[in-house]
């Protein structure tokens, strides 16, 4: 399988400390930053130093180990009860990626029934390292059942960075874009810039271009006509959670893409582990959409664009309806025509 991930790894513990690749400068610097404290990592997930739903959730699992290193050397015997304030920070750092508060309900699965009178870090970082590996593993799975979907010489396009950066491994999205090419399913790829924090400029595209994969960066606003034109046969995006009747929230635009894509017959993708799935919302519209700060629409690379003062709405994701998905691919099979009911099939696995 080609692979754009071979040199991308944005998430990595060594020497016992977390180390994030700072997404906030790519791809003109690569700067590796190193974190010893749980509460500096929630400031990261804040400030999208490490963004992606299912890498929020990996950074939130060696978190968790932090924060118990950090209880234990605090609160010895009592360490649990210290995990409580840097878990709540942790989970409050991003809202709407599911992955975030599923990485940490598992860690403390974990540490709930661990003795009160020793070190936790071990056992923690065996179920984080485990978290890791699960992904890149999912990654794989779900390249491969995604890109069976394509037929020979298709032409994609693809929204916000689902790729090496937003996981553990290959990618959700790019995860299937990158076999889908190595399996001559895919022949190019068109990235939407993705305004405003322009993960697709910044980061989908240079992903593709290191895994050498013809792609076209454009403006968001070039969909509707590249689809009217007949050169886009799959939309193919990930998620950052996914509601119990398959109703997707994704990156801010990924809904208008799929209105237009039903209205131009190009077929929808969504693309993410099961990690991704919230059972417990039951729809779309249950899901908390995070509002981000207006300066990432009134400036670009800290360069002023609007007018002082302007009023400004930043929504970070919107709503997919289930009814204007094709299909959903997971590591435990697709879903077709996602809904209450085929949705099901998926819900003995979690
Ligand atoms: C495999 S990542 C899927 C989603 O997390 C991705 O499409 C997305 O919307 C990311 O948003 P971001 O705000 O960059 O964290």
């Amino acid at each position: 399988m080609q692979s754009t991930s071979d040199m991308i790894q944005p998430i990595k513990w060594q020497d016992q400390q977390l180390h994030l690749l700072d997404q906030r400068l790519l791809p003109t610097q690569q700067l590796w930053l190193n974190y010893e404290h749980a509460s500096e990592v929630s400031n990261a997930i804040r400030d999208m130093v490490v963004r992606g739903a299912p890498a929020i959730g990996i950074t939130a699992a060696y978190a968790v180990v932090l924060a118990a290193r950090e209880a234990w050397n605090k609160a010895g015997v009592n360490w649990k009860q210290a995990m409580y304030e840097p878990l709540a920070k942790l989970a409050a750092s991003r809202p709407t990626a599911v992955n975030l508060s599923w990485a940490i309900e598992q860690m403390t699965a974990i540490y709930v029934n661990l003795p009160e009178t020793y070190s936790p870090e071990k056992a923690l970082l065996e179920a984080a390292t485990h978290i890791h590996q699960q992904d890149i593993a999912a990654n794989q799975t779900m390249g491969k059942l995604g890109a069976d979907l394509i037929d020979p010489d298709s032409m994609v396009l693809t929204h916000c960075n689902a790729g090496a950066l937003a996981t553990g491994g290959v990618g959700t999205a790019l995860g299937v874009i990158s076999q889908g090419y190595s399996d001559g399913k895919i022949k190019h790829v068109y990235v939407d810039e993705t305004r405003p924090w322009l993960q697709g400029a910044r980061l989908t595209a240079w992903e593709l271009l290191q895994g050498k994969i013809p792609t076209t960066l454009q403006a968001d606003v070039t969909a509707a006509s590249l689809m009217a034109s007949g050169k886009i046969h799959w939309v193919i995006v990930g998620a950052d959670r996914i509601a119990a009747n398959g109703d997707v929230a994704n990156k801010i635009g990924t809904y208008s893409l799929a209105v237009l894509a039903k209205y131009h017959q190009v077929k929808f993708m969504v693309v993410a582990p099961l990690s991704t799935i919230d059972w417990q919302t039951e729809t779309g519209k249950q899901i908390e959409i995070e509002h981000r700060p207006s300066r990432e629409v009134t400036h670009i690379a800290n360069q002023q664009i609007a007018p002082d003062g302007v009023k400004v709405s930043n929504p970070a994701f919107d709503v997919t309806p289930a009814e204007l998905i094709n299909a959903i691919v997971t590591e435990a099979g697709v879903v077709l025509s996602p809904s209450v009911t085929t949705m099901k099939k998926l819900h003995k696995h979690n």
